[in-house]
């Protein structure tokens, strides 16, 4: 009774105390993530009524995110990330669709041969007098009954009923062997799909010649592709959605950066982060809860050490590094994500609403790639004011070759990303739209897009995922911040039943 009382004062009254754990891979950005979030000005307070319809967009990228109230006093919306050009785009969907076929292949072998077993248990035959009436029979012998004997004369063999317990489903056949949900696309990805490269770079510009640019996206279009491939392409870029969506990034450019006595913070400068090798550990305020932060090792002997955490945290933040060239290291982060989500403290937790967010880190990298791609490709050729054709979409995407011939000492400015952003929400099977579901809620699993719907990691929309830089601040706030929100009103659902 007292500890009922204790919690309601806790979660009411008393300022909240939230645990919030960072873990990811080594080199992933949890501590330049947490040196971030020490020196980011969080808001004090946050209108929670007002958080749910907006941070579902946000929680998409980060974009969109605030009202023109909040932006009114200051604060800055993160922008969406950079798409891939086509032909790395369609390399990056190839590679995720390929691992997720292959994923749910093996998933539905093991489901046969699960099935298989089950089935092969049903045809042993039934332990003596089991399944037959034991009563005594007309002719006073125990022995089975006529009825019993007939049922066993029938050429084919016939199980016995087996007890069912109450809750206990019966095993599927093969004809019921589940299929994998087709992943969808909806709305929220194609709030991805950014508009042309040539709206990018006219938008970049502050030109748009709309005339100017369907003539030469037609002739790049007719270049390098047949007819199927165009309509596809042509879907795929010419969306209406973000028309007036522009990069205009500067490498020096910081995000929400506190001021401590009329000074903007420092933060501490991330080449000089070390690995982590046992936690770091910081205390912030966000929106009126008192946070401790704690950033574990992503070092592979540590990670057992995360399981130790579960059980008390009140969040989790699953850094990933979206700028990551490398599918292997990307596959890697997923696999070590789908096991952590199968620990059976953190699975339950997960299940009652535990809110996690998968933070994808390094979006400066894709803004500041973009960026200096297209001014690279106007410097070049002042006619045209257009870059995207495949020669420079290959000195954007890690053309290497042509580049190093052309500037050998300048790699760092071709694109690497092994993965555009809508493809990483796929494979770590994030529902699209992550509505906020109240407990009681029915969540019907085809309904969670991307998701297959015999994983364990599917919740009930509490695990999301943000884009956003621990380098230049971008994202981190609104990231955050909704984390805390949803943190805290999980505590207080807890609480309250
Ligand atoms: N460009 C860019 N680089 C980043 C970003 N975040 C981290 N880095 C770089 O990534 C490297 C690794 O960052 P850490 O924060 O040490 O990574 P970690 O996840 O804490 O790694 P461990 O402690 O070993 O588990 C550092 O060199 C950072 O400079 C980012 O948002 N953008
Ligand atoms: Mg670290």
């Amino acid at each position: 009774m007292f500890s009922l009382a204790s919690g309601i004062y806790q979660s009411y009254f008393a300022p909240p105390k939230l645990s919030v754990l960072i873990i990811g891979l080594d080199g992933s950005g949890k501590t330049s993530l947490l040196e971030r979030i020490k020196v980011t000005n969080f808001a004090n307070k946050i209108d929670e009524s007002a958080h749910d319809e907006k941070c579902l967009v946000g929680a998409v990228a980060g974009a969109h995110y605030l009202d023109e109230e909040t932006l009114k006093r200051g604060s800055r919306p993160a922008r969406l990330p950079p798409p891939l050009p086509p032909n790395k785009a369609a390399a990056s969907r190839k590679l995720v669709d390929e691992f997720l076929a292959e994923e749910r292949q093996a998933q539905v072998s093991e489901q046969q041969c699960n099935n298989e077993q089950s089935f092969l248990l049903q045809w042993i035959p039934p332990p003596p007098l089991c399944g037959l009436d034991t009563s005594e029979s007309s002719n006073g012998t125990r022995g089975p009954s006529d009825a019993a004997k007939s049922t066993l004369s029938t050429s084919k063999p016939q199980r016995p009923p087996l007890p069912v317990k109450p809750g206990i489903s019966k095993p599927n056949n093969y004809a019921s062997t589940p299929t994998a949900t087709p992943s969808k696309r909806s709305s929220f990805i194609q709030l991805l799909r950014c508009p042309s490269p040539q709206r990018y770079s006219s938008a970049a510009l502050g030109e748009d010649d709309e005339e100017y640019h369907a003539a030469i996206h037609a002739s790049a279009l007719s270049a390098i592709c047949t007819s199927a491939q165009k309509k596809l392409l042509e879907e795929e870029w010419n969306t209406n959605y973000l028309q007036d969506y522009f990069i205009n990034y500067s490498e020096d450019e910081m995000f929400d950066v506190k001021k401590v006595n009329g000074k903007e913070s420092k933060m501490f400068p991330l080449e000089r982060i070390r690995p982590t090798l046992g936690q770091n550990l910081a205390k912030v305020d966000v929106i009126g809860c008192k946070c401790s932060l704690f950033d574990l090792s992503g070092a592979e002997k540590m990670r057992p050490l995360w399981e130790r955490y579960y059980r008390d945290t009140d969040a989790i933040i699953y850094v990933v590094n979206s700028s990551d060239g490398s599918f292997e290291n990307i596959q890697q982060s997923r696999n070590e994500f789908k096991k952590l989500c199968q620990n059976e403290v953190l699975k339950r937790r997960l299940g009652r609403g535990l809110p996690m967010m998968i933070f994808a880190n390094g979006l400066d990298v894709a803004y500041g790639e973009y960026d200096k791609a297209v001014k690279k490709a106007n410097e070049a050729d002042q006619k045209r004011q257009v870059s995207w054709n495949s020669d420079e979409e290959d000195a954007f995407v890690g053309g290497k070759q042509q580049v190093s011939s052309e500037k050998k000492d300048d790699e760092a400015e071709v694109s690497n990303r092994a993965l555009d952003y809508h493809d990483l929400l796929k494979l770590f099977g994030v529902s699209s739209a992550p509505t906020v579901h109240h407990k009681t809620d029915n969540i019907d699993p085809a309904q969670c897009n991307g998701v297959n719907s015999s994983h364990s990691m599917r919740t009930k929309g509490n695990i999301f995922l943000f884009g956003g830089s621990a380098k230049s601040g971008e994202g981190v706030k609104s990231a955050v911040e909704y984390l805390v929100v949803q943190s805290k009103q999980h505590r207080i659902s807890n609480i309250s039943q």
